[in-house]
């Protein structure tokens, strides 16, 4: 079946952008109104964790129970639960903030196939642009904490390992989970990037690797309270 063409595969053709010249300038106020929606319902929300992993993790398998268990491990910590409001990773991580009386929140993408919001959550929302919702995830969450996934998985992990090694955003943590899953990565890391000078031990520092979901949460504990000190001005910059 040919997939359905879709508002972001528009933005990005580079085939017939000269067709698209005078609608992409519409398409800014569109972008611009998919921003403000976003703003408007999420800024609001409690401290919240943004939890990332595979659309394609089977139920009942122990990479689904274990986003469960984090889902629920935040939520009993106070902290809203936001995911890509899909399937497998995501699903679970709702599934277990839900489950355990927390706020469980859905940033859905537009996709050439059909797609909905899983069942598990309280605040759902959809949007048409990869680059506006990324920028929800990051706006409006405390951590990352990172299931094992493939591209779509990599692609938020990286972004936001990159704004932090830029200062874009101070101090944010970002908790892999899964030490078989990650751990040839975090080699490769350490053994290439960082041994060929492409990032610092700094840089490596950032993550944290675990298969304990409470050591997942302390981490993002602590981390939150340090960045509220450093807010209220008991901690220097
Ligand atoms: C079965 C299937 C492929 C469904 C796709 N449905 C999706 N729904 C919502 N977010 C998604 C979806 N696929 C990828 N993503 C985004 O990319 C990440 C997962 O990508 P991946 O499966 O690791 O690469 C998620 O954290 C999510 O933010």
């Amino acid at each position: 079946m040919k997939p359905k063409i879709t508002t972001d595969s528009h933005l990005l053709d580079t085939v017939h952008r000269h067709e698209w010249k005078q609608r992409d300038a519409w398409r800014a106020l569109r972008i611009l109104s998919e921003f403000v929606d976003g703003f408007d319902n999420l800024s609001d929300l409690e401290p919240a964790v943004s939890v990332f992993g595979s659309a394609r993790t089977k139920p009942g398998s122990s990479e689904y129970l274990l986003g469960e268990r984090l889902g629920s491990a935040l939520a009993k910590a106070g902290f809203g639960v936001i995911t890509g409001g899909g399937p497998g990773a995501m699903e679970a991580a709702n599934r277990g903030a839900r489950e355990a009386g927390g706020v469980s929140i859905g940033l859905g993408i537009e996709l050439p196939f059909e797609q909905r919001l899983n069942d598990f959550i309280d605040l759902g929302m959809d949007f048409r642009y990869f680059f506006v919702r990324k920028t929800m995830f990051v706006k409006y969450s405390q951590a990352f904490c990172v299931l094992p996934g493939g591209f779509g998985t990599m692609d938020e992990l990286f972004e936001a390992l990159t704004l932090v090694q830029t200062k874009k955003i101070t101090r944010f943590p970002v908790v892999l989970l899964g030490v078989d899953y990650w751990s040839g990565l975090i080699d490769w890391l350490r053994d290439r990037m960082l041994h060929t000078t492409k990032i610092t031990e700094e840089d490596l520092d950032l993550i944290l690797l675990t298969d304990d979901v409470d050591e997942a949460v302390a981490h993002v504990i602590k981390e939150s309270e340090y960045l509220r000190d450093e807010a209220s001005g008991k901690k220097d910059v």
